[in-house]
């Protein structure tokens, strides 16, 4: 039994070890270990290419490892994208995803019609997400394609929270997105994940922001974890620049 499992400490929500994967034989990530703590947001950062949104993939289900371990909450498991939804993990990938001829309530009744929830508790639930996001009643009749980038992050995200996650997994959100703009997203995020208690994996570039609502860092270079602490550590800009 590890020492975590002896002195009672919540298994990690997520965990790889020696996780590697590939595309066509070429290897992108290798050797990998990370553990995403319950409870907290860890935000990893790394170069273009280091292979953030492989991991990501990796960890809900849509590719498979070439080698290595995940473990969900301490039970090893080999993920796939239902079975995942089913034990509380969302993931919002790179890039909106919105549906852009339906309007945002219709996105939204979308993502309730495929959790299987009835009309009740699916009003229960996007009510729940209007109070965190109240800024999408301002859109809720637009089509999703005629809303700002920030918009449309706010709708994907929003939608990724009807299902009440307890994992969420967020690829690089701040894409094309103001800092000020990004900042409005993720505080009430961040507020939601501290009241709730649902753990975060954060995978961004735009570190100033995304330091800013996490409670770990860590830093991936060449499909490996080169560097794992808290915000604090790589205050220093010029430090994390040497290791990207
Ligand atoms: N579907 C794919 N087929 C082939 N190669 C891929 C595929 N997806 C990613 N790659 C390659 O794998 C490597 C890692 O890509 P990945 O998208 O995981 O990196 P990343 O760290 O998320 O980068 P970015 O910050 O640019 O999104 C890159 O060299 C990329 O070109």
């Amino acid at each position: 039994m590890s020492a975590s499992l002896q002195q009672g400490a919540a298994p990690p929500a997520l965990a790889v070890r020696g996780l590697g994967a590939g595309y066509g034989g070429r290897e992108v990530l290798s050797g990998l270990d990370l553990e995403l703590p319950q409870g907290e947001v860890l935000c990893l950062v790394g170069h273009n290419g280091a292979g953030k949104s492989t991991l990501m993939r990796l960890l809900f289900g849509l590719h498979a490892p070439s080698s290595g371990s995940i473990h969900l909450r301490g039970q090893p498991i080999t993920p796939r994208p239902d079975q995942m939804a089913r034990e509380g993990v969302a993931f919002v990938p790179e890039g909106r995803g919105v549906f852009p001829g339906l309007a945002v309530r219709e996105n939204f009744e979308l993502a309730l019609w495929s959790a299987r929830l009835d009309a009740t508790e699916g009003a229960r639930r996007t009510e729940e997400v209007l109070e965190v996001l109240p800024r999408i009643r301002e859109f809720w009749t637009r089509r999703a394609g005629t809303l700002s980038g920030g918009q449309q992050q706010m709708v994907s995200i929003g939608r990724a929270l009807l299902s009440r996650p307890s994992i969420l997994l967020l690829d690089e959100p701040s894409i094309g997105l103001a800092p000020k703009t990004f900042q409005d997203l993720m505080t009430p995020i961040r507020a939601l994940q501290q009241r709730s208690g649902m753990t975060i994996l954060l995978v961004e570039q735009n570190v100033g922001e995304a330091f800013a609502v996490s409670d770990h860092v860590a830093v991936m270079k060449s499909g490996r974890i080169i560097f794992r602490g808290v915000p604090a550590d790589l205050s220093d800009h010029a430090k994390l620049m040497e290791m990207f």
